[in-house]
């Protein structure tokens, strides 16, 4: 039986809303460099993929100014309105060339500070697994539940003893995140990771632990400490 290829998927069709930027966060510049351009190197350079899909939002016009749109391991395809459409639009872009089997690993366009060893040690970890899982980090802080007050005040502290947060790659098999996806999004479920959507079809997909410093860049704060994230790698 031959072994099992592996696709990289990396959502970009964001707005980047919470950055307030004048561009698509993806699309803003650390050390001169497209954020999208260095997270792709840093995944295409440390992995054996076979292919990658990357959905961009109809309105994307800075695409064709990136060094990643000159990458012929790199396809496009359009994204759609929530980040779960836009990774299921790429996979449905790649059904006539993965198989069921096959590994996809799923990173999001705006984290651009994955370390190879932990893209290493996600795909070592779970290369023989049936199901599949994701780098995560345990939570290091206290964790408080507000009410619904203006302000908000504690409700309650939830015990954080298991509680870990979700990072990306998220890697499952080809076929089942598909189904997965598509199941989530006939039924009006809502998810915002791939994980989310196997643990609705029934899967425990496994956590790996990866580094704390694998930052999304969200907020206009996250820019500079990327920055200086990335100048340590
Ligand atoms: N419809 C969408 C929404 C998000 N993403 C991608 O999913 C990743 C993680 O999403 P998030 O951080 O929420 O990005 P945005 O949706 O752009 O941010 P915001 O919610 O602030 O608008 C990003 O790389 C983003 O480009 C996507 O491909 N398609
Ligand atoms: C996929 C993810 O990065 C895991 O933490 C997160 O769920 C993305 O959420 P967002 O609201 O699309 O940024």
């Amino acid at each position: 039986m031959n072994k099992p290829s592996f696709w990289l998927v990396v959502p970009a069709a964001g707005i980047g809303q919470r950055m307030k930027a004048e561009c698509p966060k993806q699309y803003l510049k650390i050390n001169n460099r497209f954020i999208l351009d260095i997270t792709l190197s840093r995944l295409l350079d440390n992995a054996p993929f076979k292919g990658c899909m990357v959905p961009l939002s109809p309105a994307d016009h800075w695409w064709l100014d990136s060094e990643s749109s000159q990458d012929d391991r790199i396809q496009t395809c359009t994204g759609g309105k929530e980040r779960a459409d836009s990774v299921l639009s790429a996979l449905h872009a790649l059904a006539e060339q993965a198989d069921e089997s096959d590994w996809v690993l799923v990173h999001d366009a705006a984290r651009p500070c994955l370390h190879a060893d932990d893209l290493s040690n996600l795909i070592d970890t779970l290369s023989e697994h049936p199901v599949g899982g994701l780098l995560a980090a345990p939570v290091a802080d206290t964790l408080k539940l507000a009410d619904d007050g203006i302000p908000p005040e504690v409700a309650q502290t939830v015990d954080r003893s298991r509680l870990w947060r979700a990072l990306t790659p998220q890697m499952f098999r080809f076929g089942a995140l598909r189904a997965a996806l598509e199941s989530c999004l006939e039924s009006g479920h809502g998810v915002t990771d791939e994980s989310s959507a196997m643990e609705f079809s029934g899967k425990m997909p496994v956590l790996v632990e990866g580094r704390p410093d694998n930052l999304k860049v969200t907020v206009p704060s996250d820019l500079a400490l990327a920055e200086f994230i990335l100048g340590r790698l």
